[in-house]
């Protein structure tokens, strides 16, 4: 049965590992369209008199927001340390742009989690905002008896690796934990991210920067954080020089921003990969946010 609060409507809810694996739709003001997120209410928020921490996990290119709730087991994880965890979509939905259903790494489940400046994207791609304000607002406010403010961290896969590194060094202090699975750590020097920041910002490559983690990095003067970046060592696109951690790693090391990079012998990209290591991460953030 589909239920209305504020601007929400409640696509689907099942019972998973005590708690309640949701699907929300809205209508975004940033997007200009309609979007769905997942939010996953673990066994300690029944009742709705204990605030929670939250973790946002973004996804990568190709998916919506059903890859990781069906396919990571992260559910077993945020249970067990009582966080409630939201997955946004990656892109506008039913805007149509010419050429946005044209390739898989650009247009529609391709936003890059970042403002587009370019025409015609800048109208709809704008997925930075829609992540960082109205999205984060919207759950501050529709669940406010059970998400704590104060608590709030971010993860994710490949484009959504980035988008959690560069949500985090752009908005200091909003997120207080930040982890990623082969994310995409250097945009401004692999062809993704080439193809992708061309399209979405134009030539100047001054806009570019903006959105790179590596480079953002270097002059970060937030809050202490500690990366923490996960790669498989088998996973093609890391191979083909798409994800680049090294330079990551490097740019963190020359200001002394603590990162950790864990290598996993034999692993590629896919959600078989994170479900093996999904729970050292939500240990991760848990370690911080519960402290
Ligand atoms: N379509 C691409 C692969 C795209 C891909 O691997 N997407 C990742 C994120 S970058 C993903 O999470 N895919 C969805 C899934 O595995 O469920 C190809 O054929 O090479």
């Amino acid at each position: 049965m589909k239920t209305k609060m504020e601007n929400l409507e409640q696509v689907s809810s099942n019972k998973i590992f005590g708690g309640q694996q949701r699907v929300y739709s809205h209508e975004s003001s940033e997007l200009k369209c309609k979007m769905n997120f997942s939010l996953y209410l673990p066994p300690q928020a029944e009742g709705g008199d204990v605030k929670l921490p939250v973790i946002y996990y973004l996804s990568g290119l190709t998916c919506t927001e059903q890859n990781f709730i069906t396919k990571s087991g992260f559910q077993r994880y945020a249970a067990e340390h009582g966080i409630i965890v939201i997955g946004p979509d990656t892109s506008p939905r039913g805007v149509k742009i010419d050429g946005d259903d044209e390739s898989w790494d650009f247009g529609v489940s391709a936003g890059f989690y970042l403002d587009a400046a370019k025409e015609p994207w800048s109208k709809n791609y704008r997925m930075g905002s829609y992540l960082n304000t109205e999205l984060y607002d919207l759950i501050l406010k529709a669940f406010s008896n059970v998400v704590d403010p104060d608590r709030i961290g971010i993860m994710g896969h490949s484009m959504g690796g980035h988008g959690a590194l560069v949500s985090t060094l752009r908005n200091p202090g909003q997120y207080k934990s930040v982890s990623a699975f082969a994310p995409i750590c250097n945009p401004t020097a692999c062809p993704w991210g080439v193809k992708a920041f061309n399209g979405y910002l134009g030539e100047d490559k001054a806009k570019w920067v903006e959105w790179d983690a590596t480079e953002l990095v270097k002059k970060y003067e937030g809050p202490p954080l500690t990366l923490l970046i996960d790669q498989g060592a088998a996973d093609k696109f890391y191979i083909e020089k798409q994800l680049l951690p090294e330079n990551l790693v490097e740019a963190c090391r020359s200001v002394g921003v603590p990162v950790i990079l864990n290598l996993r012998e034999g692993y590629d990209h896919s959600y078989y990969y994170i479900s093996s290591f999904i729970g050292e991460h939500f240990d991760f953030h848990a370690k911080i946010l519960k402290a």
